[in-house]
């Protein structure tokens, strides 16, 4: 087992908090008590997003009517859309959402009469529309696919599966999934980073809302196949919340100088952004399609390794055994990668772990699995940090009321080690 440094603020009990529990006997997670094996598995991204922000899971008249209002604000407003559109083609994703984020904030900022919860559920419908305007405007792919079609459209080409956008069936099967893994590849499956096709939109289902099939039909102009949804939805509510992790400790900094929620937030992306936080999750993908084999990627790690490099996607400040999200992550990128007819990335990602279990005592964390199963779902890479955004944007939202409930400013000390007893001298004479 790898030993912790000190630094960093290690350790630290830096507060109090009720909202969630990490790495208890090394391992455990729960949202507000409940574990995220059971969200998971039972639950869905709005049930939880409920779930922080609100602070009880919603019963059926509530969760249907928080749908209906995340589906209702997931609408862009125009001068958002053009001050989207002014922002450079090759802008980094995570600064068009800080930009997004700030600009609604002036457009609709915080007033008495417009709760935290009501601006924080308006960011969550909105991230995946900022970003999705921004990525499509500028590849001059599927002009506006909020707008309602101007003729009826034709039906979706079949997909392995075909699978609607509907929220109550089951998803795929085993048997179905290895029936679709051996059937020829067709137009439709996921491929990363593949041009969006310049079609007529089909009209989104507003009735079916969901955060993440809404994100998923506006990324490829057609309402995605079920077990897409279903484990984008997974992701989501894996990376919903997590204590005092560095975005949100941010945001909990920017909350406690009494400043607006919209600074908080922006401060919490930013934070976000940075290859040892949510960056990871891109850093890995670069790291697995590095490797045509999983021989060369176990190869490839071990001299990583012994050049002392960082593996994206391992390790964890607190958890010491392992983090339960990568376990469920992992399962479905394996459901993901027989459907998506994989026949190498998950066995490269698999040696990887193998080595770093093996070399370092080092387990994969959240990130590390993510990146293989948004890539089997045909999401760019560029967009994996963002999708983290738009899950993480409830935590951060719970923290910054949770801090305004009880604030105090957030200063520590430091302990200083610079130099005593300077001698001043002129700006002329200095050296
Ligand atoms: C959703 C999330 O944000 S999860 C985190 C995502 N980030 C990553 O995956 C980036 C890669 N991982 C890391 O850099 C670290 O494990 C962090 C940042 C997550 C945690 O950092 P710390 O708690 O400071 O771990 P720390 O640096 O003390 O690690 C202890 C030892 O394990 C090594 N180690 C930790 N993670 C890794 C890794 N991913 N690859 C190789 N070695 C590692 C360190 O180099 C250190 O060894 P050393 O003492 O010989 O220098
Ligand atoms: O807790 C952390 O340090 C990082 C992390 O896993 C998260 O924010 O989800």
């Amino acid at each position: 087992m790898a030993v912790k440094k000190p630094g960093g603020l290690a350790g630290i009990e830096a507060g109090s908090t009720a909202i969630s529990t990490v790495g208890k006997d090394g391992r455990g997670l729960t949202y507000r008590g409940y574990s995220i094996e059971d969200l998971a598995e039972h639950g869905s991204f709005e049930e939880t997003a409920y779930l922080l922000i609100y602070g009880k899971l919603p019963n059926i008249d509530e969760l249907t009517n928080y749908r209906k209002k995340l589906g209702e604000a997931s609408r862009l407003p125009e001068t958002l859309k053009r001050i989207l559109e002014l922002l450079p083609a090759d802008a980094h994703p995570m600064e068009v959402l800080q930009v997004g984020c700030t600009a609604l904030g002036t457009m609709e900022p915080e007033t008495a009469s417009r709760t935290t919860a009501d601006l924080a559920d308006r960011l969550i419908a909105l991230t995946g529309p900022m970003l999705l305007h921004w990525y499509h405007f500028h590849r001059g792919t599927i002009k506006d696919i909020a707008a309602p079609p101007s003729s009826k459209p034709e039906p979706a080409e079949a997909a392995p599966i075909v699978l609607t956008a509907d929220t109550d069936e089951d998803v795929p099967s085993e048997s179905q999934l290895s029936a679709a893994a051996s059937q020829p590849s067709s137009a439709s499956q996921p491929s990363v980073n593949s041009k969006p096709q310049q079609s007529d939109p089909q009209e989104y289902d507003y009735n079916n809302y969901t955060v993440a099939g809404h994100f998923l039909y506006l990324l490829h102009g057609r309402h995605a196949e079920r077990l897409a949804i279903r484990v984008f939805d997974v992701s989501l509510v894996l990376y919903a919340e997590h204590e005092f992790n560095a975005s949100t400790f941010a945001s909990r900094v920017t909350a406690s100088t009494l400043s607006n929620y919209h600074s908080c937030i922006a401060t919490g992306i930013g934070t976000l952004r940075g290859n040892l936080h949510g960056g990871a999750n891109e850093a890995v993908m670069e790291l697995i399609t590095s490797f045509e084999t999983p021989e060369e990627a176990e190869e490839g790690t071990r001299a990583r390794l012994a050049a002392k490099q960082l593996i994206m996607g391992f390790g964890h400040r607190v958890y010491t055994v392992s983090d339960p999200r990568s376990d469920i992550i992992k399962k479905w990128s394996e459901t993901l990668s027989l459907w998506a007819q994989d026949s190498q990335l998950y066995a490269i990602s698999e040696a990887i772990e193998g080595v770093l279990r093996q070399e370092k005592g080092l387990f994969p964390n959240l990130d590390f699995y993510s990146a293989s199963a948004y890539h089997f779902m045909g999401v760019p890479t560029s967009m994996f940090t963002p999708i983290f955004v738009i899950s993480r944007i409830t935590g951060w939202t719970a923290h910054i009321m949770e801090q305004r409930l009880n604030n105090r400013l957030i200063r520590p000390s430091a302990a200083y080690i610079g130099p005593d007893n300077q001698a001043w001298a002129d700006v002329h004479v200095r050296f």
